[in-house]
Formats: C-alpha cells, structure tokens, sequence
C-alpha cells in the first residue's frame, strides 16, 4: 500500500500517458469522489451476492480510489495509519 500511494503522488507530479490515476486527478475532486462512492456501492453489491474473489477485487478498487482520494487532498498515509494505532492502543490500553 505504501508504494502504491507514492506511485499515485507521483501522478500528481508527472503527466504519464495512459495513467488512469493522472487522468483521475486532471478530472478533480468531484470526480475522484463519485468514483469512491461507485467502487463503495460496488463493495457493497459485491459482499452480498459475488464470490470471495469478486469481493476482493472491489475492495481492492475502492482501497485504491481512496488513496487517490487522499493524495488529492494532501493526506499523509502515515496519518490515517497513526489514528487507527491510536484506536487500537486505547482498545489495548495502552
Ligand atoms: N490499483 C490501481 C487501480 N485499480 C483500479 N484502477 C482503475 O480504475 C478504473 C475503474 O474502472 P471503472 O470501470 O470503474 O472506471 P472507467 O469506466 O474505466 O473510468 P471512469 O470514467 O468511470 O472513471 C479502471 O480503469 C482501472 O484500471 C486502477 N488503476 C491504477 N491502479 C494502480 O495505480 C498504478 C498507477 O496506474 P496508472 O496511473 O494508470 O499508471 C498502477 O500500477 C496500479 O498499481
């Protein structure tokens, strides 16, 4: 995941031909957020009726729509990564 998100804030940078994630960004937030809501929806219809593999493949879109989501507006992977440490410490108590 953590090279993922560092290829997609490279599109942000280089226009690379053929890049669907370059294309995403070009497009704008709007965009980027009706595709988290498809790919969300699509999860959704996936975990009720589709095969383990299917399920996987749509999680798999949105995980990756959600990183282009959070390249957009600047959000740092290591920062959703350190709220979730700090729900899981409370949970620990820690
Ligand atoms: N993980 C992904 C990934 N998952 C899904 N997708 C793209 O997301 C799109 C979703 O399909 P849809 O049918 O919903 O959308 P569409 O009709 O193609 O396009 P829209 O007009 O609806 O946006 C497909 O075109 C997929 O190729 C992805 N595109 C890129 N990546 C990763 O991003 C990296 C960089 O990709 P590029 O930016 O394309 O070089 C790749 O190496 C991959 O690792």
């Amino acid at each position: 995941m953590d090279i993922l998100y560092e290829i997609i804030l490279t599109r942000k940078e280089e226009d690379i031909e053929g890049s669907y994630t370059r294309y995403l960004f070009e497009q704008g937030i709007d965009k980027i957020c009706k595709k988290v809501g498809e790919e969300s929806a699509e999860v959704i219809i996936a975990s009720k009726n589709g095969s383990p593999r299917e399920i996987s493949c749509e999680i798999a879109d949105l995980l990756y729509h959600l990183l282009v989501l959070m390249a957009e507006r600047k959000i740092p992977a290591q920062e959703v990564y350190l709220e979730l440490a700090k729900r899981l410490n409370k949970t620990l108590g820690l």
